[in-house]
């Protein structure tokens, strides 16, 4: 299973990066209870802008959000279907080169008569997870319809959008591929990354969480730096797969370059 070198989820850490981390306590404070379930008692807001991020789910009835979240915050899965009532909410918890940070993971209803309960939850997302089954071309076609509803309450020039194939487990690799190019194109059309998951399997599950954090990580903290005005020309702030150190600063005779 790969991992992104400095980027640990609390829960999940594998004894191999042991230098890497550090345990961190719970801190005091709970979040309000009604309409969350969550699985840590943390407080809303945080001194620091970019150590927590706020992501919503949304997609289509029973395309799998829920079980998507559960996999990846509790390595469970439910194979009966039991609708999401407004939102669900789980906290989870990483650690970035020693920096704590965390996302807020906002399950939102997909059923319709629950719509307008879940929709006032999507402000403020930093990130935007919009779910379709692979298996049914109708959910994927309704992606663009979730997506406009968001960003009606989020700055669409700021937001992380991904599109994400549920239930690939399900698909021969024929039908998957067939999908996988319709799926693709509207990726393209509204700028997001696209990932294939199965929360069945866990296929990708975890890699696509911790593609979600690092980004949304990377984009905090540059915004921090614009903000406090830290940032000089020829500072590189990058987090990828091959990357060992967030922050690099490089002379600017030689900048280093983002992927
Ligand atoms: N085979 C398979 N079934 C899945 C997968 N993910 C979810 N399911 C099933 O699909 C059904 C719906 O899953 P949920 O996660 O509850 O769907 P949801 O999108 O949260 O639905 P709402 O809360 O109504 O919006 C359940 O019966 C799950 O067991 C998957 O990866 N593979
Ligand atoms: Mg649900």
């Amino acid at each position: 299973m790969s991992h992104v070198p400095g980027l640990e989820s609390r829960r999940e850490a594998p004894p191999l990066l042991g230098p890497l981390l550090s345990p961190f306590p719970l801190p005091a404070g709970s979040w309000p209870r009604q309409m969350l379930r969550s699985n840590h008692r943390f407080p809303i807001t945080s001194s620091s802008g970019f150590k927590i991020s706020k992501v919503i789910v949304v997609g289509d009835l029973s395309v799998g959000k829920t079980c998507l979240i559960n996999r990846f915050c509790k390595d469970t899965f439910d194979k009966n279907y039991k609708a999401t009532i407004g939102v669900d909410f789980e906290m989870e918890r990483f650690e970035v080169l020693g920096v704590p940070f965390s996302l807020q993971l906002w399950d939102t209803a997909g059923q319709e008569r629950f719509k307008c309960i879940a929709s006032t939850y999507y402000r403020g997302a930093q990130a935007i997870i919009i779910v379709f089954n692979l298996n049914d071309v109708a959910s994927l076609e309704h992606t663009k319809q979730w997506l406009a509803d968001a960003l009606k309450e989020n700055d669409p020039s700021s937001v992380l959008l991904f599109l994400v194939g549920s239930k690939k487990d399900l698909s021969t690799p024929a039908q998957y591929a067939l999908m996988e190019k319709d799926a693709l194109k509207v990726a393209q059309e509204i700028k997001a990354e696209y990932w294939a998951v199965s929360s069945l399997t866990s296929e990708n599950v975890r890699e696509f969480f911790f593609r979600v954090a690092a980004l949304t990580f990377e984009a905090n903290v540059l915004a921090e730096l614009e903000k406090s005005g830290a940032r000089h020309i020829g500072d590189v702030v990058r987090i990828n797969s091959d990357d060992s150190n967030l922050y690099q600063t490089a002379s600017k005779k030689k900048p280093v370059c983002c992927p």
